[in-house]
């Protein structure tokens, strides 16, 4: 297994309007998708794009902020922000070259994969593995997107 590219870091948030003002307002950013519901995965979502080079350079195909709403009874966000009302820093998301090999290398380590694989945000196969297995941080697994 290689570490492949941190693809993003998810934020749970109670209002994805307030946190897209506060990205938009406070930290500067200048490039926010429109949200979108994922019903499958129970949440709203957006990305905000980050600028690879410390001074803007480089263009803005950095890690971005994936900013998560709850959507649904059942989305499984919301005992996160039971816990943390403000919202905050929920998972982070890594790439791989290969999904399947990917969670069949977790799974012989011993680490609980959470659910299916099954298509994220990105629209390519997704899975998550257990915070408790991974040093406490929710961690997303994701495919490479084939255009990248
Ligand atoms: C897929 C679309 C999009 C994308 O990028 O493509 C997304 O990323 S959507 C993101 C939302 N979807 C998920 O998070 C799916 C995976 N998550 C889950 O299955 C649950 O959230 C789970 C199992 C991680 C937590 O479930 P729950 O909130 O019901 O809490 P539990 O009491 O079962 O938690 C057990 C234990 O884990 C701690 N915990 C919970 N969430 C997190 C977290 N985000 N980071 C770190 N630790 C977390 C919780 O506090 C409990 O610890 P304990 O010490 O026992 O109190
Ligand atoms: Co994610």
């Amino acid at each position: 297994m290689k570490l492949g590219r941190l693809n993003h870091i998810g934020i749970a948030t109670p209002s994805i309007a307030d946190s897209i003002a506060h990205y938009r307002e406070t930290m500067g950013a200048t490039q926010i998708t429109e949200p979108f519901d994922l019903p499958a995965q129970g949440v709203k979502v957006c990305f905000v794009d980050t600028p690879t080079g410390s001074d803007g350079s480089g263009g803005m195909n950095g890690t971005q902020i994936e900013l998560i709403e709850p959507l649904g009874e059942d989305s499984p966000i919301h005992g996160f922000l039971a816990k943390n009302p403000a919202g905050g820093q929920h998972h982070v998301c890594f790439e791989v070259e290969d999904v399947a090999e990917a969670r069949a290398w977790f799974e012989g380590q011993g680490k609980r994969v959470l659910g299916p694989t099954r298509i994220g945000a990105h629209g390519t196969p997704i899975f998550f593995l257990h915070p408790k297995d991974m040093m406490g941080q929710l961690t997303e697994i994701m495919e490479t997107p084939r255009d990248h």
